[in-house]
């Protein structure tokens, strides 16, 4: 007997990585890794390997759903189109499956190798990721990724409370910076991909409010950003090298973000400052997370 919709053939392993947006990946472990190397507790390597793993996978499982979830938004945009469920590759069930599997895995093995905060706040974060901002907020509101952006700021907080099964002022200004930076992240982007966004008929800022209010948006939003990032020195929780590189990376920041919250439209730049902003705010994190580290071990 035929079945009604025929099965699709076993995905291959590449689509199976990317349902885990693994190039976002890259930064959210990053800040996690460097979360979990600034507290003031060494951990045991292959701890501290299995806790980075955990948030890895947790991270994975949270953009797994959020494709299974939106397969019908990702193929009205160009920028999400190719990705495996709207381009036909795999079957919806396996990517459901996958998800929960590997979220599931990575929080239990969170509590069983490291402790019950470090997974607490990994399940949280990827519930928020899933059901806070995908599910509920992002086809509802510009304001989607405000509040849904926290998801992405917990990485930290799971790296820090991994280490010393608790939480702290240090890495709860972490999160604050992550969450501040995510909206001028997004927007930058979002102001020079808005046509995709406005024919999926997603809400985002640009898209419902025009451009003129996300660009004073992006410029309101990177001034508590900037003083999360710059706080830790003043405040006695990091040394000089972590305060001088945040105040540089961070003037720059808002220095690119000047320019976006300032620039009218029809001007005749040769790069446009949303895409030099976008491109600088992840080397920014990068760099900002990294500098904390390093001035953690030169201390
Ligand atoms: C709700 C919050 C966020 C939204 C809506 C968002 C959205 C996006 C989008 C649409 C892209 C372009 C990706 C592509 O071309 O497929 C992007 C790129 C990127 N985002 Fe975010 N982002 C958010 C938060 C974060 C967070 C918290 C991090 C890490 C801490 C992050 C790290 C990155 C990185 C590393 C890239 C570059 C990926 C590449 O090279 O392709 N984003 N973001
Ligand atoms: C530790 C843990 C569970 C972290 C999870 C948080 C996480 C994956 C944050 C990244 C946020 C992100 C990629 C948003 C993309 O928005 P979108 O889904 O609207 O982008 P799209 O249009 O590319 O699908």
């Amino acid at each position: 007997m035929t079945p009604a919709t025929p099965l699709l053939p076993p995905a291959d392993w590449r689509d199976f990585l990317a349902l885990t947006k693994p190039r976002v990946l890259t930064l959210v472990v990053f800040t996690g890794l460097c979360g979990m190397l600034a507290a003031p507790v060494a951990i045991h390597p292959v701890l501290g390997f299995t806790a980075i793993l955990c948030i890895a996978l947790g991270a994975g499982a949270a953009g797994t759903l959020n494709q299974w979830y939106e397969a019908d938004l990702d193929a009205m945009m160009k920028r999400t189109a190719g990705r495996p469920l709207p381009a036909g590759r795999m079957e919806r069930q396996s990517a459901l499956h996958f998800g929960v599997g590997l979220g599931a895995f990575s929080v239990i093995l969170m509590g069983l190798a490291l402790n019950i905060a470090a997974a607490a706040i990994l399940a949280i974060s990827i519930l928020f990721y899933v059901l806070i901002y995908t599910v509920w907020l992002k086809r509802r509101t510009p304001q989607n990724i405000v509040i849904g952006g926290a998801a992405g700021a917990f990485p930290p907080l799971i790296g820090w409370a991994a280490a010393t099964g608790e939480v702290a002022v240090l890495p709860l200004l972490l999160f604050m910076l992550v969450f501040l930076w995510t909206p001028p992240h997004f927007w930058a982007l979002a102001l020079f991909v808005k046509t995709d966004y406005a024919n999926a008929g997603v809400p985002m800022l640009p898209v419902v409010a025009g451009e003129k209010v996300t660009r004073r948006q992006i410029g309101l939003y990177t001034i508590p950003m900037a003083l999360a990032a710059v706080a830790p020195w003043p405040l006695g929780l990091t040394g000089a090298i972590y305060g001088v590189a945040s105040l540089v990376l961070t003037g720059w920041f808002a220095l690119l973000a000047y320019r976006v919250a300032v620039r009218t439209t029809g001007a005749d730049d040769a790069m446009l400052p949303e895409k030099a902003l976008f491109k600088y705010s992840i080397l920014y994190l990068f760099v900002v997370f990294g500098a904390l580290v390093v001035d953690r071990w030169m201390a």
